[in-house]
This record gives C-alpha cells, sequence and structure tokens, in this order.
C-alpha cells in the first residue's frame, strides 16, 4: 500500500482546486475565473484501492500586497514542507514567454534542499492546439529536474488517470492515515461560507471578490434541515451596494446559488440567510482573519 502527502502548488488562477476536485470526484474547492480564490490550505483525501493519497490545496504564489495575502503566501510555502510529492500546476493557455523562474525559484525556497518528488502539472490542454504543447512541455523540462511532466486538462479529466498513476508510483510505502470515510478536513460551515464566497465571485467584478469574507454565525442542523445564517463582510458601503443589487436581485442570486450548491454537497435541505455589513480594512485585522480562519 502507497500512502502520502501531495501538495499542490502555483500561480492564481492556473486550476489547482479544479484539479482537487477532479482528483477526488467531489467539490471540495471552490473554484472561480478570478485569481486568489482560495485562502486557505484545503485537504481533499483520495481513497484508491492501491494508495491513500492527501491533497493539498494551497493559495495561489504571488506577490503580497496586504495582510491577508502575506499569510496566504506563507500558508503556501508551509505546506510544501508537508508533502512527500509537490504538483506544480502550470497553465499551458499562456505562452511560452509566461513561463515563470520566479514560481521555480519559489519551488526551490519552498523545498529547501529536501528531497521531494516534484511533478510539473500542465493543465488546460483542452485550450491548446497539439502541436504546441511538445515545445512547451520542451520548455518546462529544461526548467527543473521535475520526476514528470504530466499535461492534463482539469476540466475535462484528461491525463488525470495518468496523473494519479504517476503520484502513486511516487509517493511512499505506508499505511493509510485516515479513516476510510474522510474526504476533507473542512467543516460542514466552512464549506458553507465558502459555497457563499465562490457565488459572489461569479456575481462581482474587479475589487469586490476580494473584498469579501464570509461569516457563518448560525449552523444548526434539525431532522434533515440545515438553518445557516451568514454574514458578509465587505470593505465599503459602495461593495455593500453592488453586492445587494438592484432590490436585492443579487444578493438573492447569491443566496439561491449557494443554497443549491450546499444542498447537493450535504445532501439535505438548507434554509440560508444572509446580510452583508461593511467592516472597513477587515484584511489588515489579524484579529478578524484568525477568526475567520485564515
Ligand atoms: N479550459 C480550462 N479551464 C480550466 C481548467 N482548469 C481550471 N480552469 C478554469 O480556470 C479558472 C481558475 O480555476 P481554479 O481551480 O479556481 O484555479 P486556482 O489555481 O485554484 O486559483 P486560485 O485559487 O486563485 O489560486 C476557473 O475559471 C476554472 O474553471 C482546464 O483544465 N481547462
Amino acid at each position: 500500500m502507497k500512502s502520502g502527502t501531495v501538495v499542490i502548488i502555483g500561480r492564481p488562477n492556473v486550476g489547482k482546486s479544479t484539479l482537487l476536485n477532479r482528483l477526488l470526484g467531489e467539490k471540495v474547492a471552490i473554484v472561480s475565473n478570478k485569481p486568489q480564490t482560495t485562502r486557505t490550505r484545503i485537504l481533499g483525501v483520495a481513497h484508491l484501492p492501491e494508495a491513500q493519497i492527501a491533497f493539498l490545496d494551497t493559495p495561489g504564489l504571488h506577490r503580497p500586497q496586504d495582510r491577508l495575502n502575506t499569510r496566504m503566501v506563507q500558508t503556501t510555502l508551509d505546506t510544501v514542507d508537508a508533502g512527500d510529492v509537490v504538483y506544480v500546476v502550470a497553465d499551458a493557455a499562456r505562452r511560452t514567454a509566461h513561463l515563470d523562474q520566479a514560481v521555480v525559484q519559489e519551488v526551490r525556497r519552498a523545498l529547501k534542499n529536501h528531497e521531494r518528488q516534484v511533478l510539473l502539472v500542465l493543465n488546460k490542454i483542452d485550450m491548446v492546439r497539439k502541436p504546441l504543447l511538445l515545445p512547451l512541455l520542451d520548455a518546462y523540462n529544461r526548467l527543473y529536474p521535475w520526476t514528470a511532466l504530466i499535461p492534463i486538462s482539469a476540466k475535462t479529466g484528461d491525463g488525470v488517470d495518468r496523473l494519479l498513476a504517476a503520484t502513486v508510483e511516487a509517493l511512499p510505502e505506508g499505511e493509510p492515515r485516515y479513516e476510510a470515510d474522510m474526504l476533507t478536513d473542512q467543516t460542514m460551515r466552512m464549506l458553507a461560507a465558502e459555497l457563499i464566497r465562490e457565488q459572489i465571485l461569479h456575481e462581482t467584478e474587479e475589487e469586490v471578490p476580494h473584498s469579501v469574507a464570509v461569516d457563518i454565525e448560525e449552523f444548526k442542523e434539525e431532522g434533515g434541515l440545515a438553518r445557516i445564517g451568514a454574514t458578509v463582510l465587505v470593505e465599503k458601503d459602495s461593495h455593500k451596494g453592488i453586492l445587494i443589487g438592484q432590490h436585492g436581485a443579487r444578493l438573492k442570486r447569491v443566496g439561491t446559488n449557494a443554497r443549491l450548491g450546499m444542498e447537493r454537497l450535504f445532501g439535505m435541505k438548507v434554509f440560508l440567510q444572509l446580510w452583508v455589513k461593511v467592516r472597513e480594512e477587515w484584511r489588515q485585522d489579524e484579529r478578524l482573519l484568525a477568526e475567520l480562519g485564515y
């Protein structure tokens, strides 16, 4: 039996969370087309006949601009240390010129000379024409002594079996570390907050997505129904207006879609109430960041 931890790192928006969900066959990480969607480390456990793999999805590697971002990058670098195997995810749809030496630098720094199997996962190959793929893989090959380079599409699932096979190969022999029914370390409260944030990311643009945090104030399960009350924190009055929308239409859509996602994931009816509150500069407030789980 193989058993171990895989840490998933890469720049924002390359598809790390989509890949995690694909590897698990369940949605444990929210996805959006906005960079810096994932703010904390997320654990998802895959139970295969020949291996148990604990995947750790991390916030993207980028230059931090505020304290939330500093924590996010630190979380990522700390998490790399926990891995037997590291996936460096890159976006194949970006031109070769975008090959980022900085990411490789970060990888080297994070690994601090520790022996690690590092796989380059070239994602989004559904968006590139096949002849362009080989030169791209070749260019990546020259950047770092990867254990393997694996082209995939997290969206279609193409190549993911090959990635899993290479991963099992790279993992050490060992006993399973997690119970057979463990999927994620995220609580239902955390998942509920993330599903709300995901809908807000879909509905808003520019600085609003980054100014939002969700605080679950009530979470009660009673007879097949979950009663959830959540406050959405934003940084400015103008953001509050945008989020609520005309006659409350946008907030209503966010609530309905988040509720449907929760009902699917939790397998129960959900009654969801949302409030919006302005908390200036919550991203710079260390105490509040800790309270929110960042
Ligand atoms: N075409 C295509 N799009 C993808 C693929 N994988 C992810 N995406 C899209 O890329 C965007 C970013 O995906 P995420 O999974 O949120 O990326 P991430 O790396 O976790 O992003 P951060 O949390 O911001 O670091 C979303 O719009 C996804 O739908 C893929 O294989 N093909």
